[in-house]
Formats: structure tokens, C-alpha cells, sequence
């Protein structure tokens, strides 16, 4: 006899976990399927946690190696130390994501494999469950590319590198996208000479223009960024590691100890036995629409799985959407155009809406454009870190539909731009709240004193105004 739930959550990461125990909270029987030992999912045990970790320990060292120059042996014992600092740090946020704190909650966890057997049973090891409702949560996995020798050696992605021990000499990280920027820094800065190939003409793709060709010479500083780089082989030879690859219709080699592959993600779907449920799959993700319903009714998708925005914010945004509609029977929709993130390099990226380009390709002339750069902020030059921008774009009645930053610490403080967005407030709002001087977060309302400058002295109204003061005051 099979037991009967009235919702199935099948992966405990971040989405997972948020409709668990929001489902649980409000009374509902709930079992929680985990193929993994522990919950958390890859942000923890892979993704966010250790990588924050590894940067901040690496911002350390690279502080004392801008007062003296550390010798190799120096960086192999701060290398150890640092990565058992970085296993450390999770062991401790595991706490957050108990098992004993999700069955006091009063989930039933399965440690296995899930598979569906029809749209409302699933085989968990040799028992079969059956859901009312049922959510999949089962997040992604590193896309690897089919580079010829690969899969001859032995090379890292996410899952693995965080495990290192030993300080690798050379590595070559194969993605300059957002894991493969922000971890070829943190290793780079503990010592390890790392080349990045990255097969499109820039990094960190998604970014706005600008703020990319900042992060690329900034970056270019401590690692090596080889763009149009297509890697065509890989092969073992003396006990190193040699890649092929193409740059500007050249053939060159680089011969390295290790490879970190970050050339995208795949989701989890290909034991699910999606088919059996009649849950419609494309291009590698499960469909969803805005209320996170597959084209099963009863079955919902969130987090890296559907595709949407792979990020932990979202995962739990979407994981929200799912409790209101799933447990109370709501029709609450998913809106992605207030969703920042942020990338943790070495000054550090926010990004929110639209870049540059691709707001002029909708608003043309009624988009107005925001920048400061930080060598015009007092902060910022005290701290002499002025190479950097802050850019936001707003219509023309200061309705805002991008920012930008990149700067130390921009993740923080530029969400000021993103709490007023969410707020449904204009740019120029902050203009008339006061900041403490000489926060670093100045620097958003010095931008947004911008505004009120194109608007009243750069128009027909200042000359009127001039007038004015001349004539009577
Ligand atoms: C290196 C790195 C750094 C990152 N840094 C950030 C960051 O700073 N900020 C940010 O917002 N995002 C970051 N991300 C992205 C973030 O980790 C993911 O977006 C997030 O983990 C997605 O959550 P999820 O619930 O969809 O999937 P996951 O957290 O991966 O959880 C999915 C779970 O499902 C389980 N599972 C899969 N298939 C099955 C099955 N058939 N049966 C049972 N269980 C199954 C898996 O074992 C896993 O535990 C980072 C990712 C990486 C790789
Ligand atoms: N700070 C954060 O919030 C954070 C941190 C890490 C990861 N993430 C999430 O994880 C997702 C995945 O990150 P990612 O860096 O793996 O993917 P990505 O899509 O950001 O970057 C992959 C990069 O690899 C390049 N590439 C692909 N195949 C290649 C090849 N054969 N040779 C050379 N280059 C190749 C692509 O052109 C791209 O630039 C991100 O989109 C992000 O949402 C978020």
C-alpha cells in the first residue's frame, strides 16, 4: 500500500527546502524526497556557501599579499588552510538545513532517488509515494562540453574543486562566465596561475557592456583572460594536463596541472521518468508557466530545474509561489524583472533589469542614462579603489529599468536602487534621503542627484528659473 501525501517535494536544495517547510508550516502533510545524505543542495554543499567562503578567505591573503610578497610555500600552507576554513563554513550553515530540523517540522524525508510511476505515484527505493500535489526541486548539475580528450582526465567542476587540498600550480578554467570569473579569482589569489578560455568574444556575458570591460581589465590584472578561445583537445602528457585550443584562428597549447570546467549547467531531470508523469521537457528543462505549473496541473517545477534565473533568490521566490498556490489553491504569478544578482568577484558586480543595450533597444530616446564613476566619490578615493562605475537607466520620468555597478561591496549597497524599484518609486526618489557621509552608498545618491540635474539645469526650465532669481529674489 502506497502512502498518500498531499505534497511531494522531490529535492531538498533551496527551492526544495522552501516549499517543504512552508507546505509543513501551514499544516500540510508533506514528504521531502533527497537523493544526497544531507540537504542543502548544490548552493551549500557546492555552490554559494563554499564559494563565498574560498573568495572571503582569498580577499585575506590577497590584503597581506599587497603588503609582502608571499613565497610558494607560504601560499601552499594558506591554500590548506583557507579550503579546510571553506569546508568549515558549510559544516556550519548545515545546521540551518537539518534533517532533525525538517522533521520536527514534521516532514517525511526519503534519502533516494526519485522516480515517477505515473503523474501522481513516485518509486522512492522500494516503496512507492503518491502526491495530491507535487513539486519538483531537483536543481542542476555543470554542463560538461564535448571537448575531444576530456573525459581522458581528471578534471574539476563545482562538485569537486571545493575539496582541493593541495595548492594546483596552473590551472586552466575552461568558462568565463559567472562560477568560472568568480572562482578563477578566489585561486588565483591563493596562489594558483590561472588561464581562463572563455569561447565567447567577452566574459561574464550577461553583464552590461561597460561594467564587463571594466571587470576584464581590472581582472586581467591577476589572472589570464583569453576570449574567442575554443578549446579542442585535452590530453595527459609528462604528468601535466595539455589543452588545444583555437584564439583568432591560431592553434596554441597551454599546459596546466588542473581543469576547472564552468561552461554552464544542465538540470536534473534524466532519472525523473518525467515522461511517465506527462510533465513537458524543453530543451533540456521542465516548462513552466508564471504560476510554476508544469503541464500537469497538480505537478509544479522551481529553481534551477525550470530554467527561469539559476540563483538561490529565485529558487526561493519561486518556492514561495508554489506554497501560496499549491497549499492554498492560490494563482500567484512569478515576475522576474525585479530580480537582481550579484557576482562576487574582486570589485564586485550588481546587476539588475535591463543592460544598456538592450534597454535603448526598447525605450530609444526616452531612456535616460546615470553614471558615476567612483573616482568621482570621496569614499571610494580615500579607499583609492576608483576604478569602477555605477550606472542606472531610468524613462524619462525616472521610472527605473536598470542598474548596474561595479565597485567594492556594490552587491550591498547598490540594492538601494533595487529596494526602490521593488517599491514602485523613482529613481529620484533617493535624491532626498539623506546618507551618512561618507557611506559608500553615497555614491547612489550621487547618481541620483544626476536626475534632478538633467531635469531642472540641462532644460527650457532652468532658464526660467534663472530668470526668476534674477528678476525677484
Ligand atoms: C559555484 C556556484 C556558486 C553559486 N553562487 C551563487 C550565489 O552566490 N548566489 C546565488 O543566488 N546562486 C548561486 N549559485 C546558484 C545556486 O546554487 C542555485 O541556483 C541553487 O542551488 C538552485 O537551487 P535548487 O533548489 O533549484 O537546486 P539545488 O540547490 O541544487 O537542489 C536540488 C537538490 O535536488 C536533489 N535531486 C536531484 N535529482 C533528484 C532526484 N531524482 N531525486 C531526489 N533528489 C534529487 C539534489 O541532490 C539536490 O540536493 C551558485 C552555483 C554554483 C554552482
Ligand atoms: N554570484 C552568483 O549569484 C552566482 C555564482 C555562480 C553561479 N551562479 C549561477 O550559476 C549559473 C551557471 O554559471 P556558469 O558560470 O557555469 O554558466 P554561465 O552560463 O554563466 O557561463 C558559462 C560560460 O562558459 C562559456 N563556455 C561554454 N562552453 C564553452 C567552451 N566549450 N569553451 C569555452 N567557453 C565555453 C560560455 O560562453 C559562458 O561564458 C549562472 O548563470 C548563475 O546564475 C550564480
Amino acid at each position: 500500500m502506497s502512502k498518500d501525501y498531499q505534497i511531494i517535494v522531490i529535492g531538498g536544495g533551496s527551492g526544495g527546502l522552501t516549499v517543504a517547510a512552508g507546505a509543513a508550516s501551514f499544516g500540510a502533510k508533506v514528504a521531502l524526497i533527497e537523493r544526497k545524505s544531507s540537504l542543502g543542495g548544490d548552493c551549500l554543499h557546492y555552490g554559494c556557501m563554499p564559494s563565498k567562503a574560498l573568495i572571503h578567505g582569498a580577499e585575506e591573503i590577497h590584503q597581506v599579499a599587497t603588503y609582502e610578497s608571499l613565497s610558494s610555500k607560504a601560499y601552499d600552507s594558506y591554500f590548506s588552510k583557507t579550503m579546510a576554513r571553506v569546508s568549515e563554513a558549510v559544516k556550519d550553515v548545515q545546521h540551518h538545513d537539518s534533517k532533525d530540523r525538517f522533521l520536527d517540522m514534521g516532514v517525511d524525508i526519503y534519502e533516494s532517488e526519485a522516480r515517477f510511476v505515473d503523474s501522481h505515484r513516485i518509486q522512492v527505493g522500494n516503496e512507492i509515494i503518491s502526491g495530491k500535489r507535487i513539486v519538483i526541486a531537483t536543481g542542476s548539475s555543470p554542463f560538461i562540453p564535448p571537448i575531444d580528450g576530456l573525459d581522458s582526465v581528471d578534471f574539476l567542476t563545482n562538485e569537486s574543486v571545493f575539496s582541493l587540498t593541495e595548492r594546483p600550480e596552473k590551472l586552466a578554467v575552461i568558462g568565463g562566465g559567472v562560477i568560472g570569473i568568480e572562482l578563477s579569482q578566489a585561486l588565483s589569489r591563493l596562489g594558483v596561475e590561472v588561464t581562463v578560455l572563455e569561447g565567447a568574444p567577452s566574459i561574464l556575458a550577461s553583464e552590461d557592456e561597460e561594467i564587463t570591460s571594466i571587470a576584464e581589465e581590472l581582472l586581467n590584472e591577476e589572472l589570464t583572460i583569453l576570449t574567442n578561445a575554443k578549446v579542442k583537445q585535452v590530453e595527459e602528457a609528462d604528468g601535466k594536463t595539455v589543452l588545444t585550443y583555437e584564439q583568432n584562428g591560431n592553434e596554441q597549447r597551454l599546459e596546466v596541472d588542473q581543469i576547472l570546467v564552468a561552461t554552464g549547467r544542465k538540470a536534473n531531470i534524466d532519472r525523473l521518468n518525467l515522461s511517465a508523469a506527462g510533465v513537458y521537457v524543453t530543451d533540456g528543462k521542465i516548462d513552466v508557466d508564471s504560476t510554476m505549473q508544469t503541464s500537469q496541473p497538480h505537478i509544479y517545477a522551481v529553481g534551477d530545474c525550470n530554467g527561469s534565473m539559476p540563483f538561490t533568490h529565485v529558487a526561493g521566490m519561486e518556492g514561495k509561489i508554489v506554497v501560496s498556490n499549491a497549499v492554498f489553491g492560490l494563482k500567484r504569478k512569478a515576475s522576474y524583472k525585479k530580480v537582481p544578482w550579484v557576482v562576487y568577484s574582486s570589485p564586485e558586480i550588481y546587476h539588475l533589469g535591463m543592460t544598456e543595450k538592450e534597454a535603448r533597444d526598447q525605450y530609444g530616446d526616452d531612456l535616460l542614462v546615470f553614471k558615476t564613476k567612483l573616482a568621482d566619490n570621496d569614499r571610494f578615493m580615500a579607499e583609492r579603489n576608483t576604478a569602477g562605475l555605477v550606472k542606472v537607466m531610468t524613462k524619462g520620468n525616472g521610472k527605473i529599468v536598470g542598474a548596474h555597478a561595479i565597485g567594492p561591496g556594490a552587491g550591498e549597497w547598490m540594492q538601494e536602487v533595487g529596494t526602490v524599484q521593488a517599491l514602485n518609486k523613482k529613481f529620484q526618489a533617493i535624491s532626498n534621503i539623506i546618507h551618512p557621509y561618507p557611506a559608500r552608498n553615497n555614491i547612489v545618491s550621487q547618481t541620483s542627484d544626476l536626475y534632478w540635474r538633467e531635469k531642472l539645469f540641462d532644460s527650457k526650465l532652468n532658464d526660467a528659473i534663472r530668470w526668476y532669481v534674477k528678476k525677484f529674489r
